[in-house]
């Protein structure tokens, strides 16, 4: 089975300094739910490993969250896309778990879920952290600069093998090898 993980916030939607609380906070990226889309088209089947922190912050609940994923589930089906399943960390930095990337729990929750090898399986994201967790695993692991993407390029301290695309439709134009529009001339 060909899998894709995908980062929630900065890759997907929007991202927020002030975290993404409510479902009228979450604003797709242009062009990530049909990426989703492509993806599915090839057979690829995708899922999300999202940091939550701000459940653990109070800033928001797993009700509030739960209709955050509800609206992006029906965003995603209005293009033909379908996003598999959520992993989500809901613990803050300072409670230790082993879920909160860049620790690598869920990954391997997801590698067990679906019965597949994390090895080169491509690992969207736009913070260090994701691709860290990917990295530890063996993922293929792929940045974007949409959300925190581009700070995250000018900070650097990458993993080794990280390719940096300008958004997610980037990376799976990349992954699906679509070829270079030509135009009749
Ligand atoms: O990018 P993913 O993992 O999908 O989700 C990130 C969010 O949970 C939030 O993560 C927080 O990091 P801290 O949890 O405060 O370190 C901040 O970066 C927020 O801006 C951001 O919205
Ligand atoms: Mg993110
Ligand atoms: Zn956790």
């Amino acid at each position: 089975m060909k899998l894709v993980i995908l980062d929630r916030d900065g890759v997907i939607n929007q991202d927020s300094d002030t975290f993404i609380k409510t479902p009228d906070e979450w604003i797709p990226i242009p062009g990530s739910l049909e990426a989703i889309a492509r993806l599915n088209q090839a057979d690829y089947r995708v899922v999300v490993a999202t940091n939550q922190s701000g459940i653990a912050r109070g800033m928001f609940n797993i009700m509030a969250l739960n209709a955050i994923h509800q609206k992006m589930h029906a965003a995603a089906q209005s293009v033909g896309a379908e996003i598999d399943a959520v992993f989500f960390c809901p613990h803050a930095q300072d409670d230790h778990c082993d879920c909160r990337k860049p620790k690598p729990g869920m990954l391997h929750t997801i590698a067990k879920r679906y019965d597949v090898s994390l090895k080169g399986l491509p690992l969207i994201g736009d913070s260090l952290r994701d691709l860290q967790a990917g990295f530890v695993v063996g993922c293929a692991p792929y940045l974007v600069l949409t959300g925190k993407g581009e700070k995250t390029r000018e900070k650097g301290g990458l993993p080794p093998g990280t390719t940096n695309y300008p958004n997610l439709a980037a990376v799976v134009d990349h992954l699906l090898k679509a070829p270079a529009l030509t135009y009749a001339v």
